[in-house]
């Protein structure tokens, strides 16, 4: 199985890590591949640049090495449109299922992506709970899910795409742009960050400027 978190990670956070870790655990993952994005389809662009959005997911990753980096969407200057990567993935793995790590908010929204129908026939969605974000699927996705709703995490490898299941575990309050209007508030945002990441942000001095997008 080929398993890949897409975000836009600015700043990468411990909900992050967390839903990662659960979802490798539970799919018994030999690996996770994060994949930054480099022109968000639905939000306004990061805040600050790819290379420091980069070296924290790299400082945030390095704790287990199942923990990959896939950095095509940073190489495209187009709209960071998920079903072109996965199907970039398709083409190189043929024969692997594809799954698709996201928080219950993009669930949510899915079905406003570009050409949802082919990405959710492609790939499995592996849905992650979110404080504040309750399970408000769309008559679209109610559909979707008649057919596609999996309980049982070993059925995702028997099958390419298709299905979704919401995998199980403790919520964690934290996102990025409450991390980065507290930065800029001067505010306490340890709880949230891997001390590393905490540190890379202090050092260069990340989020502070009012000119930064929140
Ligand atoms: N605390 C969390 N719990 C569950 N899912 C999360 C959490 N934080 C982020 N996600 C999910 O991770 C993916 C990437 O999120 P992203 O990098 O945009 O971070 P974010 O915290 O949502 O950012 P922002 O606050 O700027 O919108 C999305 O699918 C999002 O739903
Ligand atoms: O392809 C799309 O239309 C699309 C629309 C919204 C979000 N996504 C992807 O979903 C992932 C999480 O998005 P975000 O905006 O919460 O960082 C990230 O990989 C985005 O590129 C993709």
């Amino acid at each position: 199985m080929i398993a890949v978190f897409g975000g836009t990670f600015d700043p990468v956070h411990l909900g992050h890590i967390n839903m990662a870790t659960q979802c490798m655990a539970a799919l018994k993952l030999s690996e996770l591949r994060f994949i930054p994005n480099a022109v968000p389809v639905h939000k306004q662009g990061p805040a600050i640049t790819t290379e420091d959005r980069l070296a924290m997911l790299q400082l945030a990753t390095a704790h287990d090495s199942r923990f990959t980096i896939d950095q095509r969407e940073l190489e495209r200057d187009t709209p960071s449109y998920s079903l072109l990567t996965l199907e970039e993935l398709k083409a190189e793995h043929p024969d692997q299922a594809l799954v698709f790590l996201m928080g219950m908010d993009s669930f949510n929204s899915l079905d406003k992506w570009y050409r949802w129908q082919d990405i959710v026939s492609l790939c499995h969605i592996v849905v992650y709970q979110r404080p504040g974000d309750a399970f408000a699927p769309s008559a679209a996705l109610q559909t979707y899910l008649k057919q596609a709703h999996c309980t049982e995490p070993e059925h995702l490898s028997t099958q390419p795409g298709g299905l979704c299941y919401f995998l199980p575990g403790q919520p964690f309050e934290a996102a990025s742009s409450t991390i980065r209007n507290a930065i800029k508030q001067r505010q306490a945002v340890e709880p949230w960050l891997n001390n590393t990441v905490l540190e890379y942000i202090q050092a260069h001095q990340l989020y502070l400027s009012s000119s930064d997008n929140t």
